[in-house]
């Protein structure tokens, strides 16, 4: 992979979750630099992962040759107006991972008609396990592309959409998901307690039994996740009582309402920022 100088604007929870990827990945540490307005972030970052920081934007503005903005939607503009009224832009590669902010908007904020990749991270990027979709138009180089699906795939997989508005399917299925899947293990570790179960013993099985489904999924790409669950429904069994009740309950219904309103939100923030 290139390895241009990276800052990361913004020291949250998803930018350390992909710089502890990128670093897991073998990036030079001594290329990647994060800004952030309060310390201890930073001082967490350099300590685990021996990157530079910086609690000046503008340095970690000149120190880089690909930016990725990774402030909160609402912080953006502020945090754009102030990195173009003090640095050449020209000749910078940005990376933004906000939802709901388009790539127009974003120019508009930078002041310029610079490259920007949108990109839907998620969380476990963390661990190499991220999922990201991405979005650019035509002001970004081939090269450019290239260098960015390189960064998000030393964190996960990684695919491209060609319409902007697709990103926002991709927080509804990825961005936001971990959550979904922590909600539902959160209910079912709290009802294992409720059963008589200690709270780590009702983690664990959760947990282990989320990872080895999730594993199932991933090594039988050949098998629709319809069967997947055949495989444990036994007819007239306990799976088929339990599941009958999730679909009873709407539970489909929920997951489609839920994604749909990660959707709505996303374009409502890009008609509000
Ligand atoms: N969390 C997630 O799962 C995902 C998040 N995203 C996107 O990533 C972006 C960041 O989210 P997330 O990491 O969760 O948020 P966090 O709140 O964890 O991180 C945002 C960071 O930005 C810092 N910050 C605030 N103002 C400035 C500024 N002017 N200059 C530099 N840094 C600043 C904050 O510092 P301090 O706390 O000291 O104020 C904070 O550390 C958002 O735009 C979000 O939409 C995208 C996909 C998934
Ligand atoms: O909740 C949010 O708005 C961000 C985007 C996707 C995950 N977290």
């Amino acid at each position: 992979m290139q390895q241009k100088k990276l800052a990361f604007i913004g020291a949250g929870n998803m930018s350390r979750s992909i710089i502890s990827g990128l670093i897991q990945s073998g990036y030079d540490q001594d290329r990647i630099l994060a800004s952030n307005p309060s310390t201890p972030k930073l001082d967490k970052l350099k300590e685990e992962f021996g990157i530079q920081t910086t609690q000046s934007n503008d340095e970690a503005c000149q120190f880089a040759d690909a930016i990725v903005l990774a402030v909160k939607p609402q912080m953006m503009g502020e945090m754009c107006a102030a990195l173009k009224e003090n640095n050449d832009l020209s000749d910078k590669l940005f990376l933004s991972i906000a939802a709901g902010l388009p790539v127009s908007r974003l120019q508009d904020m930078l002041g310029g008609e610079y490259p920007v990749v949108r990109i839907m991270p998620n969380t476990p990027s963390l661990l190499g396990k991220g999922m990201s979709g991405m979005y650019a138009d035509e002001h970004v180089s081939e090269d450019d592309r290239q260098y960015v699906d390189d960064v998000m795939a030393s964190v996960g997989k990684t695919v491209w959409v060609t319409k902007e508005d697709d990103i926002n399917g991709v927080i509804a299925a990825a961005g936001s998901s971990p959550a979904y899947f922590f909600l539902f293990l959160q209910a079912m570790q709290e009802e294992a307690i409720r059963m008589g179960f200690e709270k780590d013993a009702a983690r664990v099985m959760v947990q282990q039994a989320m990872l080895g489904a999730a594993e199932m999924v991933c090594h039988n790409q050949d098998l629709e996740l319809s069967e997947l669950r055949a495989q444990v429904t036994s007819k007239g069994g306990t799976t088929a009582a339990a599941v009958n009740t999730l679909i009873d309950e709407g539970l489909e219904d929920s997951v489609a309402k839920a994604m749909r309103a990660a959707v709505s939100r996303a374009e409502e923030m890009a008609s509000q920022l």
